[in-house]
C-alpha cells in the first residue's frame, strides 16, 4: 500500500469512530495536513447531520466549507467531543510531534478543548523516540534569534523555516538533531522560553486514541 492509501484507511477508520456521535448539536475539532484533509473530504458526506466544526487552520476551514460543513468559532463552541488530526511523529504513549504544516498553535488550542483526541497517521509516523522529525517551534518574530540561542543551549540545532508565516502572523524554527528523552518535561521547558508561542510537542495532552495505518490494516490504540 502507498502512504496515501494508508492515510485514506485511517481517515475511513476515524469516520467510523465518530459517526455514531454525530448529532444536530455536535461540534467537531478538525486538524490540519494531508491526513486531516482526507478525513475532511469523507466528513463532507455527513454535512447537515451535525452542527459544524472548529478548524485548526485557515486551510482546514476552507476545505471544511468546500465540503459543505459549517465552520464555527472555538470561543462559542465549548468543549468539543472529538479532535481529529494527523501527526508528524507519534510514540507508544500517544505523545506526538506536530507542526510540520506550521499549524501547531491552533492545533494545540483546539485539541485542549476536546474530550478525545483521535490521532490518524500512516505507520511511518510511529517512532520509539520522538525527535527524528525536526521539532517545530512557533515564535514571535522579534524573538526568533533569542529563542534560537536558547534552543542551542538545550542541544538542538535550530533552523529558521524561511518564508513561512503562521496563521497567527508568527515564524517557525525547526529543531534538528534533538532526540527527546522526556517529552512532557521538554514541552514545559520549551514553553518557558520567552518569545515561544507554542512548541510542537503534544505530550502533556497527547492523543487518547491512535488509528495507525499498517500494511495489514488499521491498528487502534486507546489510552482512555
Ligand atoms: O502543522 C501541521 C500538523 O501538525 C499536521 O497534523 C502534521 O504535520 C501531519 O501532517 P500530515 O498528515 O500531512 O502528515
Amino acid at each position: 500500500m502507498t502512504q496515501d492509501e494508508l492515510k485514506a484507511a485511517v481517515a475511513d477508520a476515524a469516520i467510523k469512530e465518530i459517526e455514531p456521535w454525530l448529532e444536530k448539536d455536535t461540534v467537531l475539532g478538525i486538524g490540519t495536513g494531508s491526513t486531516a484533509n482526507l478525513f475532511i473530504d469523507r466528513l463532507g458526506k455527513f454535512a447537515g447531520r451535525f452542527k459544524g466544526a472548529v478548524a485548526s487552520s485557515d486551510a482546514s476551514a476552507k476545505r471544511l466549507k468546500d465540503v459543505g460543513i459549517d465552520v464555527l468559532e472555538l470561543n462559542s463552541s465549548g468543549t468539543l467531543p472529538f479532535y481529529v488530526d494527523g501527526a508528524d511523529e507519534v510514540n507508544a504513549h500517544l505523545q506526538m510531534i506536530k507542526g510540520g504544516g506550521a499549524a501547531l498553535t491552533r492545533e494545540k488550542i483546539v485539541a485542549a478543548c476536546a474530550e478525545r483526541f483521535i490521532c490518524i497517521a500512516d505507520g511511518s509516523k510511529y517512532v520509539a523516540q520522538l525527535g527524528h522529525f525536526p521539532l517545530p517551534i512557533e515564535v514571535i518574530p522579534m524573538a526568533r534569534s533569542y529563542v534560537a540561542r536558547e534552543l542551542v543551549k538545550l542541544g538542538a540545532e535550530p533552523i529558521y523555516r524561511e518564508g513561512v508565516v503562521t496563521d497567527n502572523g508568527n515564524q517557525i524554527i525547526d529543531c534538528y538533531d534533538f532526540m527527546i528523552n522526556d517529552p512532557k518535561a521538554m514541552e514545559a521547558t520549551l514553553n518557558s522560553i520567552v518569545g515561544v508561542v507554542t512548541n510542537g510537542l503534544f505530550a502533556a495532552r497527547g492523543a487518547d486514541v491512535l488509528l495507525l495505518g499498517r500494511e495489514d490494516g488499521v491498528e487502534r490504540t486507546a489510552l482512555r
